[in-house]
């Protein structure tokens, strides 16, 4: 449901793993293109899809007679797009969510969005987050990920249905601690991309991925999180790939305001692609404000794109604070 990039390179994966696969896209014309020429050249130009992906634009149709549901829209309409499916979604689905993102209206995660809108139970209820640049899993380069479900069975199939020669799903039972890796990785990338757009090198933005793991660490400790799930593949190991690659939006769009753009400049510049980390700095932040958790990047990230600081003043504000231990327990900012 959501034929953005990852919605697209997903339906990829599906398609190649051996299932039937539908995607729901709002646009008609992108649905026509879908079934007409194999390829999203809105959101995946120059990636062929199997020709046994059928795109379609009617929720209804979307939604009949199928045991998955993969939710693929940004994380500030999911909560309305739900609305709207809540009426067609089979009773005993999987519902998947790919966004990585904090809802602002609420400060809820995905998961409980959609807990919230469709009373579906949590064991129906499953995320999917992991180093997984669209482009890259479209092309067929080995990538692995996480799904998490609260019920290790439901977890487990939905794994099968992912599997392919070069995309490796694991499991996980700890769907807080992969939502908020998801979440915070897409600040801390904004933050990286404001590093290398004022021309800084490897040692600045190391000390950025790092203290970044430490305060989501600390965030995902007090929400009940496992912190050894932010040292897997949806903590670390997206972090990583966000923040050191030229095709994540949130590097690129901090990039931007670091090369000196305005918010609206870099805004315009993302060819209605979302970044997430500009929305969600300001609900992570409040969710960590609500729990008694430092996060001085994410805060500083939240003041560049909300309150109208400059990347270079944030830079001078951050390297201001007061000198403290290297200690990544809940209480040490
Ligand atoms: N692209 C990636 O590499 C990638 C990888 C992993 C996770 N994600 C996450 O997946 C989610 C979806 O991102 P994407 O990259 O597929 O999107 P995208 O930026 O490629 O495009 C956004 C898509 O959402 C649609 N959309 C925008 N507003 C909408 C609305 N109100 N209702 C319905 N559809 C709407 C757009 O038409 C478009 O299809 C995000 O939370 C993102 O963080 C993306
Ligand atoms: O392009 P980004 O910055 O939205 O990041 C994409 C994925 O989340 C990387 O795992």
């Amino acid at each position: 449901m959501g034929a953005g990039s990852w919605g697209t390179a997903v339906a990829k994966v599906l398609a190649d793993a051996g299932n039937d696969v539908k995607i729901w896209a709002r646009r008609s014309e992108l649905v026509d293109q879908i079934n007409t020429h194999h390829e999203n050249r809105d959101y995946l130009a120059g990636y062929p899809l199997p020709d046994t992906i059928r795109g379609v634009a009617a929720v209804e149709e979307a939604l009949s007679d199928v045991d998955l549901v993969v939710c693929a829209v940004p994380s500030q309409s999911l909560r309305g797009n739900l609305e709207q499916w809540r009426e067609h979604l089979p009773a005993d689905a999987v519902l998947l969510s790919l966004a990585k993102g904090v809802e602002i209206s609420s400060g809820k995660r995905m998961s409980e969005v959609i807990a919230e809108v469709t009373e579906f139970p949590a064991r129906q209820i499953a995320v999917l987050s992991g180093p997984n640049l669209a482009k890259e899993v479209a092309q067929g380069q080995p990538a692995a990920t996480v799904i998490a479900c609260v019920d290790e069975d439901q977890a487990k199939r939905v794994q099968e249905a992912f599997a392919t020669g070069y995309f490796r799903p694991y499991t996980n039972v700890d769907v807080v601690g992969c939502e908020i890796g998801g979440a915070a990785k897409n600040v801390i990338a904004l933050a990286c991309g404001m590093a290398s757009g004022l021309g800084f090198g490897e040692n600045t933005l190391a000390t950025i991925i790092t203290r970044g793991l430490a305060e989501t660490i600390r965030l995902g400790a007090s929400l009940g999180a496992d912190i050894t799930t932010l040292a897997g593949l949806a903590g670390i190991g997206d972090l990583v790939a966000t923040c050191s690659s030229p095709l994540s939006r949130n590097r690129t769009f901090g990039a931007r305001l670091g090369e000196g753009a305005t918010l609206e400049e870099a805004q315009a510049a993302t060819n209605g692609q979302v970044a997430e980390g500009v929305k969600s700095c300001a609900s992570v932040l409040a969710l960590a404000r609500e729990n008694g958790v430092d996060m001085p990047l994410t805060e500083a990230v939240n003041r560049v794109c909300h309150e109208g600081m400059s990347v270079p003043d944030m830079v001078a504000s951050l390297l201001g604070r007061s000198t403290k231990p290297e200690v990544y327990g809940a209480a040490a900012p």
